[in-house]
């Protein structure tokens, strides 16, 4: 049987709970081959970033190249590009393959307040690499930065979603982990048939939502990179993500990781049961 393949461009969180870790953590559980472009390292653990420091250009160059002229990528995803001068170059790169599945998060600042991407550079990524997407995965503090205005309401993410839509990328999931609904925690997808979807799960009290965003699209692409439709893909990293929060992990001093293990843990459970 052919071995699914997958590739993260992104940054590599010390901690272990989101970036280039918790994407290959999540590629592994979903039983698909990951490889990895680095573009920043970042010294970081549950309570806080205490350094970023980026890759040469040359080295995520050459990462690239090494990765893209041997594997049989099935999606890749972009998380943590630093600054302008990344994204432009890996967009630059990633033009060259439009048949493979793009899912860009556009990663701005980690859940303890650390910035991970240049202010300016979000101008960038709506130029160049959101026109290449085929899903985007704002959290709502992102969304804003893209629509360039706030987003109070559920009927506030409809419209943004179209606006950023509008802005090339084919299909869009807006996430709602950040918004003021104290019982559900709400996503909104719309695809590129214009049709929109909402996707909710419980909200669950807890600290240990470190990474969140980064496990929850790397699932995504770990299923796009399976031939799944981005609705089929999109149900699963929800609920992926819903039982790696729920059955969490007591990791760390700070805002601790996600439990990668979870999903697979209950698949398999179910499938003994029948
Ligand atoms: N407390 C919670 N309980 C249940 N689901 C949650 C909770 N917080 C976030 N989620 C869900 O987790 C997913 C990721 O959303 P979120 O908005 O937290 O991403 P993010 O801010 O990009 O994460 P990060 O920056 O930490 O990687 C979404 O499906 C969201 O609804
Ligand atoms: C490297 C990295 N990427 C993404 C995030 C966002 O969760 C983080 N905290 N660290």
């Amino acid at each position: 049987m052919r071995t699914v393949q997958a590739c993260t461009i992104a940054g590599s969180d010390s901690g272990g709970g989101a970036g280039i870790q918790a994407d290959i953590k999540t590629f592994q559980e979903r039983e698909v081959f990951g490889t990895s472009v680095i573009v920043a390292i970042t010294a970081q653990n549950t309570k806080g970033v205490n350094g970023i420091y980026p890759i040469p250009m040359q080295g995520v160059q050459e990462q690239l190249e090494a990765v893209f002229a041997d594997f049989d990528l099935g999606a890749v995803k972009t998380g943590m590009l630093v600054d302008e001068t990344y994204m432009i170059a890996v967009a630059n790169f990633l033009k060259k393959y439009p048949l493979i599945p793009l899912v860009v998060d556009p990663v701005m600042i980690a859940k303890g307040g650390a910035s991970l991407m240049a202010a300016e550079a979000m101008k960038e990524m709506k130029e160049t690499l959101v026109p290449l997407a085929t899903l985007i995965t704002p959290n709502l503090p992102e969304a804003e930065e893209l629509v360039e205005h706030t987003i109070m309401s559920e009927d506030d993410m409809v419209v943004a979603a179209y606006e950023i839509q509008k802005m090339g990328s084919c299909n869009v999931l807006i996430k709602g982990g950040h918004g003021a609904n104290q019982r559900e925690a709400k996503d909104y997808l719309l695809t590129d048939d214009g049709t929109g979807y909402w996707l909710a799960g419980p909200r669950y009290e807890t600290k240990h939502t470190h990474g969140t965003g980064c496990t929850y699209s790397a699932c995504i692409t770990a299923e796009l990179a399976k031939g799944k439709s981005v609705l089929e893909a999109v149900r699963t990293g929800k609920a992926f993500i819903d039982a790696a929060i729920k059955d969490e992990l007591k990791i760390g001093h700070g805002q601790g990781p996600t439990n990668h293990w979870a999903f697979g843990r209950k698949e398999r459970a179910n499938d003994e049961k029948n």
